[in-house]
């Protein structure tokens, strides 16, 4: 049985993050970490500062990446500025590789399927629910209307069983996507097989897996010290903040907690 761990300090994790720099990665989910909520899913960009906190960072640590729902392509228009940054889209069905986007292939034979339910979707569901159609995967957001939450949660769910996908939920949104082994856990785990410490933040459902990941790491491997830092919000409810080791409130706020990370690396380029 693993040992409860003592909670963890946040000097402690960034000095043992900064005494071995090389082999210690930052990991980032992107709506509701270091981009804010919005209504309209396509007008979103990073908070103010959050790219060039990345791009120091990735001078500082091992690696820098942000793992997303999003598609890579869009994820490579809002980083373009630090290539340093490594990019994994759609739960890691996609990456950006020297500028293009590699999708797995596996992924790609599901595109006509997505392509068909995103058609339903927008047949069926009522017009306040937006249907968006990111090739490889559908997101059903009732955002605008959230007492329509059950019904595209039971068409969803229906048109899993028919085609055979899976369903995840997340802030104000119902997802349809491809039955493969990919998640936001799978790709910090195979990222961060030759680190000895990780961070991830994250903010919603599908960043649990994430959490675990770093919690299963840490329980065979004593010399790794997974950080968990959760951006609470009141749509995911507090199950994510109870399984983090650090909570921020938003995430125009995780700007400031890089700095504080930043500053204590002796090369640190700037003072924050
Ligand atoms: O993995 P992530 O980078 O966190 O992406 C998760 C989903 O984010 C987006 O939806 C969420 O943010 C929208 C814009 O602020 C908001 O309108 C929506 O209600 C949220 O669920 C994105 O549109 C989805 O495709 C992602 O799956």
């Amino acid at each position: 049985m693993a040992t409860p761990r003592a909670p963890l300090r946040f000097t402690e994790a960034v000095s043992a993050t900064v005494s071995e720099s090389t082999k210690s990665g930052f990991f980032f989910d992107f709506d509701g970490t270091i981009a804010p909520i919005m209504r309209d899913p396509a007008a979103v960009l990073p908070v103010a500062g959050a790219v060039e906190r990345l791009r120091v960072l990735a001078e500082l640590v091992g690696r820098v990446a942000v793992v997303s729902a999003r598609p890579a392509a869009f994820l490579r228009d809002r980083f373009a500025d630090v290539p340093h940054v490594s990019l994994f889209g759609l739960y890691g069905m996609q990456s950006v590789v020297d500028g293009r986007v590699r999708t797995a292939a596996e992924a790609g034979a599901w595109a006509p399927v997505i392509g068909r339910v995103a058609a339903d979707a927008a047949r069926d569901l009522p017009g306040e629910v937006l249907v968006e159609d990111k090739a490889l995967l559908v997101a059903l957001h009732y955002r605008a209307v959230p007492s329509l939450r059950g019904a595209v949660e039971r068409w969803a769910s229906a048109k899993a069983a028919e085609l055979g996908l899976r369903e995840q939920y997340g802030r104000m949104v119902v997802e349809l996507r491809p039955p493969i082994e990919c998640d936001k856990g799978t790709v910090v785990e195979r990222e961060a097989e030759t680190l000895t410490r990780a961070w991830y933040f994250g903010d919603d459902l599908s960043d649990g897996r994430a959490f675990d990941v770093l919690r299963g790491r840490e329980e065979r491997d004593p010399a790794f010290l997974g950080v968990r830092v959760a951006v609470a919000n009141g749509e995911t409810g507090d199950e994510l903040a109870r399984r983090a080791d650090f909570t921020i409130d938003a995430p125009e706020d995780t700007p400031a907690m890089l700095d504080h990370v930043i500053r204590a690396f002796p090369a640190a380029p700037y003072a924050g």
